[in-house]
Order: structure tokens, then C-alpha cells, then sequence
């Protein structure tokens, strides 16, 4: 029977008193929701160079493809004015072999810039894709190592959001971005030099007009840098909007809060489309600045050739070659603009990846692990807990626990009450080391959780949430999550111990029946079955529960205590009860207010304190007539 915490308002009370987050606190918390995490200078160009390692070799042959390809690529200018000055008077003289000279050379050049490029383009494509790849898997990888606090603070909306439009901003880049913007550097290398060798005089000139053009790069690039940073910190805020809602959609819908979202939701919208606005806007300055002033340069240059040509300064097909090459020369930068777009989004797309990547777990695996030494007794399975001396703090900064001491003795059941906001879960996370005390330490058959591996302290501590999670894949195979070598027998055989199998058998495929993610086949009882078999197959040695408050029908509820009671025993056991139920059947009941343990004995010796447990039980005894 599940019942109501009379002294749940209290607690509300207070909360909101304890809560106020102190100055730099509420700094960290602003750089989460502009999703600036601190991150070491230079973390974006290491994690760069660190993908781009393993694929130096193909790195350096597509750069030389390119090398190869855009120079090829350059000597069709050249051609024409071979053609105007040499090959027009040969064929007038009947003379054709400088004619298909210039064609075989037109055709050749042709196909082997076609062939540079097609290489070049598959390095690309294999370089872009495989380093993609590598940075989606350390995302995910480095995203599930981090700390429960990280999480709760980051959102997954936001770890979402990097793995998606970060990443293709990436991929933009990288697929066709990159060759865009060596390109550029290139046809100028070349172009400059040629024009040089044509006609130095008029190369100098030609390279005069690139300075206000470069200037014009420049302002973009500033520009740009500031509003691609915005937008896609607006982008994201969009994407997160959308996964946080459509993944809650059930409390949403339950607690009709779909008006207020759309009210937040356009709000974020209306930002991002006036962001988006103003990223518009900055390209469009760009572009119609630079063309003005390369279209003004193409103008002068060109009308000082033709006078040369005319006082036969200058060769004509020199002259063709010159306009066609000055052309090229400001296109490509032009061009530019709209690649510096993917440029800058790729940038702040990686700025804020690799702060991502630079976040450290706030519980980290120890540097020298040690080891728990055997279970010394074969009937009770339970270690011994420790609370050396600790207190805690979340990071918005005040003291949740002040400091404490507490002895958990091996196999005891401990129940632990108190009013919403107590601090019975904070307890029970620093137990199961979510979080590290801020003082002391919480030391398990006496040694500091914080010398066990992750995998050590998994396997001897197990909390169950309230949530009772179910994962997508079969019965089997959520059960077998608690120990994931454990054989069909095995799994049946706690599912039968825990009162389980009856229901799995009575599914279409029994232990095979393919559960959706969230558990939409299996009643919440059933899930909490689950849950508890997948905890009986850990055999853990410290179960940690968060007992579920909504409440099941009478058959329903009777299976699960008993599924509770066969977990819990001879097992060392911290249960934030909320039934009345559970508090009977503890060894020990822990009372917390405020974060402090106000009350602590059998529940005999606590109901004969008349203190604060025995109000609570008596509440909830009145709430059951
Ligand atoms: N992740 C968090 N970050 C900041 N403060 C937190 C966080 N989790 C809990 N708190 C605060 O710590 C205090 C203790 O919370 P805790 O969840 O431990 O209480 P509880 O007794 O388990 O409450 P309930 O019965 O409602 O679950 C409360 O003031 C709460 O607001």
C-alpha cells in the first residue's frame, strides 16, 4: 500500500529556502544553459589533431591530390592564349599540327584533373566519414562516463544536440568544406604566379586588389565567428526543446504543460530565426562588398590591358589568358564567403564538442584500485557501510548533509523516512557513488568507495530507482542485465524465485517477448518484478532501493513486497521507504530532516520515542481508515 508523505509540503517549503545557489554557482549553471562548458584553451585544435592522427597518411596523399588536380586545372587559360597567339595563325597557314596540339593538351588536361579530383575525393570522403565516426563513438563513450551530476545539469537534449547538428556541421566541412577553402588558397598560389610569369606588372596589380578583398574576408570572419556561435547554441536550444519534450511527452500530456512549452518553445524559435536572420545578413554584407570591390579591380585591370594590347604592349591571347585567369583569382575567394559559413559553423560546432570531451567525471575510476576482500561469511552475503565523517554539498553549493557519521552493519535492512527533501536519496546516491562526499568518506567492508573500480563497486552495490528502468530488447535480456553471463536457467530461476515467471510466461514469446524501450507491454508492478529479478541475478552485496510511490493493485502490491523482501535478505539493504509496509519489515529505521538524522533505531524503539517517526507513522496510519 503505497501512502501519502504527510510532511511533504514542509519539505517543499524548505527546499525552495536551501536552494538558493550561491554566485559562482549560478555562474557554472548560466555557462550549462548558454552551453559554455570550461574547457582548456586549445581543446578544439587537440581534439583535431587527435582525430585527424590515425588518418595522417590519407590526410597527406589527398592533400597532394589536390595539389596535383587544382594546378592541372590551371592550364586551360594558358591553352586559349596558345591558341589565340600561335595556333589561329598556323591554321590560317594551313598548318594544323599546333591546332590538334592544343586539343590533345585541352583533352588531357581534362581527363587527368577529372581522375586527381575523383581520387581526391574518395581520400576525402573515407578521411571525413571514418574521422565522423570516431568522433560520434568518443561522444558517446566519453557522454556515459560522466557523472550523474554532469548529466543532470547538461541535459540530454544538449548531448544531443552535439551528436547531431555539431556533427554535421562537421561533416559539412569536411565532405566538400575543406576542399572549398584549400582550393581557394591554391587557385590564388597559382593564379598569382601565373599572372606573374605572363606579366609581372599587371600580376602586382592583380595582387594589389586582393588586399581590400582579403580585408573584406577578414570583417566576415569576425563577424561571422560571434553570430555562427549563436546560432548554433540556438539551433541546439531547438533540438533539445524537441528531444526533452517528445522523450517526457507522458508527464507533459499528464500535467498539460504543453501550453507553457509552446510558449518556451517559441520563444526559443522566434531566437533562433532572428539569429539565423542576422547570420543571413552578415553573409550578405560579405558578399556585395566583396564582389564590389573585385568587380571594380577586374575593371581596371582589364581596361589597362586593353590599352596596352592596342599599343601592342601586350600579346591578345596574353590579354584572353589574363582576363579569364582574374576571373578565377577573385571567384574563388568569393566563393569563400559561403564556405567560411560552414567554416564558422564547424568551428563553434567543435568548440563546444571538445569542451564536452574535456569534462571530467566528478566521481573518476581510482589511479590505484583496490580490491574487496571475499564475502567472509557464506549466509550473509551483506558488507559492512560507513559513513566516516561526511557531509555534502550539490554543485549549486549549499550543505544538503551536514556532516554525519553512520554504521550500516552487514545484512541489517534500513529503512530511512523523513519529509520530501530530507536528503534520504542524497544518502542513498553517495552510498551507491553517484557523487563523492564533499568531507569524509563512505567506506564499504572498510574500504573508500572511491579505491574501487566502477565494475567492483557495480557489482557489490546495487540501487534500484524508483523508475525501475526496462530497456528495449526481451524479458531475458533485461533480467540478464544484473549479470550479463548468466545462462536461460539462471535467469528463469530467479525470475521464478522473485515471483516473476508466471506473468513472463503468460507473454506471447515468454522470456523472449521483445519489450519496447520504457516498458510499454509490462504493467509498473511487472516492471518493478523486472527490475528486482535483474537485481536478485547482481546478487549484490549492498542493495540500495528508492521504493516506488505510485501505487498497484493488492495482488500486485503483495508480489512485489515479497520480490522485496527475497532481495533484501542477508543483504546489507538502505530503503527510502514510503510504505508503511516496508518500515515494518526493516531491522532499523533511520529518520531524516533537514539532512540530518534526527531519529535512528528498530521501528519499535522509535514509535516509543513519540518523536517525528512516530507522527509520521501515525499519519500514515490515519491515511489508511
Ligand atoms: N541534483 C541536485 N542538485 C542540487 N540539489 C539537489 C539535487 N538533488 C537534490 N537536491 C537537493 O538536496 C536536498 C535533498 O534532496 P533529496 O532528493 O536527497 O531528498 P529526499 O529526502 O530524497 O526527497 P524525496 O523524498 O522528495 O525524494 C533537497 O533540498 C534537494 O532540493
Amino acid at each position: 500500500m503505497t501512502l501519502p508523505n504527510p510532511l511533504a509540503a514542509a519539505g517543499a517549503d524548505r527546499v525552495s529556502e536551501t536552494q538558493a545557489p550561491n554566485a559562482s554557482a549560478r555562474a557554472a549553471l548560466d555557462l550549462f544553459t548558454q552551453d559554455l562548458l570550461p574547457a582548456p584553451e586549445d581543446a578544439s585544435r587537440a581534439l583535431l589533431a587527435s582525430l585527424l592522427r590515425p588518418h595522417r597518411r590519407r590526410v597527406v596523399l589527398a592533400g597532394l591530390l589536390l595539389i596535383v588536380q587544382r594546378a592541372i586545372s590551371q592550364l586551360g587559360p594558358l591553352l586559349v592564349a596558345y591558341a589565340i597567339d600561335h595556333v589561329i595563325p598556323a591554321v590560317r597557314a594551313h598548318q594544323y599540327g599546333p591546332l590538334l596540339a592544343v586539343c590533345f593538351g585541352y583533352l588531357l588536361s581534362a581527363v587527368a584533373s577529372a581522375v586527381f579530383q575523383y581520387a581526391f575525393v574518395r581520400a576525402e570522403a573515407r578521411v571525413g566519414q571514418d574521422l565522423i565516426a570516431d568522433l560520434l563513438s568518443r561522444i558517446f563513450t566519453h557522454a556515459q562516463a560522466l557523472s550523474i551530476d554532469f548529466h543532470q545539469r547538461y541535459t540530454s537534449g544538449r548531448l544531443t544536440s552535439r551528436a547531431t547538428s555539431d556533427v554535421q556541421a562537421l561533416r559539412n566541412l569536411l565532405t566538400g568544406g575543406l576542399e572549398d577553402i584549400v582550393g581557394a588558397v591554391l587557385t590564388t598560389i597559382y593564379v598569382s604566379v601565373t599572372l606573374l610569369y605572363l606579366d609581372w606588372p599587371l600580376g602586382l596589380a592583380a595582387i594589389a586588389v586582393g588586399g581590400p578583398l582579403y580585408l573584406t574576408v577578414r570583417d566576415f570572419r569576425r563577424r561571422a565567428y560571434q553570430v555562427y556561435r549563436e546560432r548554433s547554441t540556438a539551433t541546439a536550444a531547438v533540438t533539445a526543446k524537441y528531444a526533452e519534450t517528445f522523450t517526457n511527452i507522458h508527464p507533459v500530456q499528464t500535467f498539460r504543460l504543453e501550453t507553457s512549452n509552446d510558449r518556451s518553445f517559441m520563444r526559443i524559435n522566434r531566437r533562433h530565426a532572428r539569429i539565423n536572420g542576422d547570420s543571413a545578413l552578415v553573409m550578405g554584407r560579405y558578399v556585395t562588398s566583396s564582389r564590389l570591390v573585385a568587380n571594380i579591380g577586374i575593371a581596371v585591370l582589364v581596361m589597362w590591358c586593353a590599352f596596352r594590347v592596342a599599343g601592342h604592349d601586350l600579346d591578345l591571347g596574353a590579354f584572353a589568358a589574363i582576363v579569364l585567369y582574374l576571373r578565377r583569382l577573385y571567384d574563388d575567394p568569393l566563393k569563400l564567403g559561403g564556405v567560411l559559413d560552414a567554416y564558422q559553423s564547424a568551428v563553434a560546432s567543435l568548440e563546444k564538442i571538445a569542451a564536452l570531451l574535456a569534462q571530467r567525471a566528478s566521481v573518476p575510476e581510482p589511479a590505484s584500485p583496490q580490491t574487496l576482500s571475499p564475502s567472509t561469511s557464506s549466509r550473509q552475503r551483506g558488507r559492512g557501510v560507513v559513513f566516516e565523517s561526511v557531509a555534502f554539498a550539490y554543485h549549486t553549493g549549499s550543505e544538503v548533509l551536514p556532516r554525519f557519521d553512520l554504521t550500516l552493519v552487514p545484512g541489517q535492512t534500513v529503512a530511512v523516512v523523513g519529509a520530501t527533501g530530507a536528503g534520504k536519496t542524497t544518502l542513498a546516491k553517495l552510498l551507491a557513488r553517484f557523487y563523492d562526499p564533499t568531507h569524509g568518506r563512505v567506506l564499504l567492508d572498510g574500504v573508500d568507495l572511491r579505491y574501487l573500480t566502477t565494475a567492483e563497486l557495480r557489482r557489490a552495490v546495487v540501487m534500484l530507482t524508483q523508475e525501475a528502468f526496462i530497456f528495449s530488447g526481451t524479458i531475458a535480456e533485461n533480467i540478464a542485465l544484473g549479470r550479463p553471463d548468466a545462462n536461460s536457467e539462471e535467469i528463469e530461476q530467479v525470475a521464478g524465485t522473485i515471483g516473476a515467471h508466471e506473468f513472463i510466461c503468460a507473454l506471447p514469446d515468454g522470456y523472449d517477448t521483445d519489450i519496447q524501450a520504457g516498458g510499454h507491454r509490462v504493467s509498473a508492478g511487472q516492471r518493478q518484478l523486472v527490475a528486482l529479478a535483474r537485481a536478485l541475478l547482481a546478487d549484490p552485496a549492498v542493495v540500495i532501493l528508492d521504493e516506488a510511490t505510485p501505487s498497484l493493485d493488492m495482488p500486485s502490491e503483495r508480489l512485489v513486497q515479497h520480490a522485496m523482501n527475497t532481495v533484501l535478505h542477508g543483504r546489507t539493504a538502505l530503503v527510502i521507504a514510503h510504505r508503511l509496509s516496508t518500515v515494518h519489515i526493516a531491522d532499523r529505521v533511520l529518520m531524516m530532516a533537514d539532512g540530518r538524522i534526527v531519529e535512528d533505531g528498530t521501528p519499535g524503539e522509535l514509535l516509543n520515542e513519540h518523536g517525528p517517526f512516530a507522527d509520521l507513522h501515525t499519519a500514515w496510519q490515519d491515511s489508511l481508515t
